[in-house]
């Protein structure tokens, strides 16, 4: 069992127009909810492919009693924390060219003891797991170390700990030592403090964290793939995708991919193979919709362990 928390959840409403202009009225061609943030988003693409997840989550007000629905109704086993504020709602807009822009609103101030509530449900679950992930941003309120306590919990429970975050709450966990994370192009530039243009850049940034501690740093690099970095292990893998429609929740598909391939015995580079599979997957499907095993058939993945250091990357 894969456990997921996702401190600042979201309905994720995906709003298709024919051209965004900036102080202009549109009339959308399209629009479409789904359940957001990015725990729950791997929950969701495991439940895709019936891999056994509870995802945890503070779902207040009328949003988070939507949003328990809409989990409902998609078969995904969830706990949710009872706190004051709402759910935020997050707006993609879809252009048709695929250009994504999104408004991602900040979430509800979560008090100091609904914060800790959520920490000490996550740690109760993590027990006898297989893996425990903590995804996503930190909403107002929450400490700035709320993953790194995380990461400490997880391991006193003997449970493997995987942190997909950013800004200071990735910083602070990252020196709590989770067994594995998953930044992309930006989030791992923003960790090591400079641009990262080429691939051999991107491994020697990734080098640099496992040397810091952290066993497996998987980099999702968009179009252009993705990498495993760890001790002796290094693999790059892309797939190619010819219609590419919304990218948004891409980076969750491939970080389910590698925690079931890796809850299930894989190695890190086979894990590398199944991420790339589902993170491709769902750039093929439109909002955040997650890949089923059907959605899998037909997407051909290369891996490859002698990676081209001078590939420019297209960030
Ligand atoms: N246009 C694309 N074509 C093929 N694969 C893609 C494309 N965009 C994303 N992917 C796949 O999805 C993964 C996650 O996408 P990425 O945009 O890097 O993540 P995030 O959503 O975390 O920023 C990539 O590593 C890649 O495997
Ligand atoms: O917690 P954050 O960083 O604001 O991100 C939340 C957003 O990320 C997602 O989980 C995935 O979106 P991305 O394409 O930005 O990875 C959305 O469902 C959600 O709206």
């Amino acid at each position: 069992m894969i456990i997921t928390v996702t401190p600042n959840p979201s309905i994720d409403r995906t709003i298709a127009v024919d051209d965004l202009r900036a102080g202009q009225v549109h009339r959308a061609t399209s629009s479409r909810i789904d359940p957001g943030g990015k725990g729950i988003n791997v929950s969701r693409a495991l439940t895709a492919q019936d891999s056994p997840t509870l995802a945890l989550a503070p779902l207040g007000g009328p949003e988070g009693h939507l949003l328990g629905e809409l989990l409902a109704t998609a078969g995904v086993a969830h706990r949710p924390i009872d706190v004051g504020g709402s759910v935020r709602m997050n707006v993609a807009v879809v252009e048709p060219n695929g250009t994504t822009t999104k408004l991602n609103e900040p979430g509800p101030v979560l008090s100091d003891g609904e914060a800790q509530a959520l920490l000490a449900a996550t740690a109760d679950a993590a027990v006898g797991a297989t893996w425990v992930l903590g995804s996503g941003s930190l909403p107002p309120g929450a400490p700035t170390n709320w993953y790194a306590d995380l990461v400490a919990a997880a391991r006193d429970r003997g449970t493997r700990v995987a942190i997909d975050s950013s800004g200071a709450p990735m910083a602070a966990a990252l020196a709590a030592c989770p067994t594995l994370i998953k930044p992309n192009l930006d989030e791992l530039a923003e960790l090591v403090g400079r641009p990262l243009t080429v691939l051999g850049e991107v491994v020697d940034a990734a080098y640099e964290l496992v040397e810091e501690g952290i066993a497996l740093v998987y980099v999702s690099l968009g179009a252009d793939g993705a990498i495993v970095v760890g001790n002796d292990v290094l693999a790059y893998a892309r797939a190619t995708i010819t219609a590419p429609l919304s990218s948004v929740g891409a980076g969750d598909c491939l970080l389910a991919g590698v925690l079931d391939a890796l809850a299930h015995g894989a190695d890190p580079v086979g894990a590398l193979r199944q991420g790339v599979l589902w993170g491709a997957a769902a750039v093929t499907l439109p909002g955040s919709r997650v890949p089923t095993p059907e959605d899998l058939i037909g997407i051909p993945v290369q891996v490859d362990a002698h990676l081209d250091r001078s590939l420019a990357l297209a960030g």
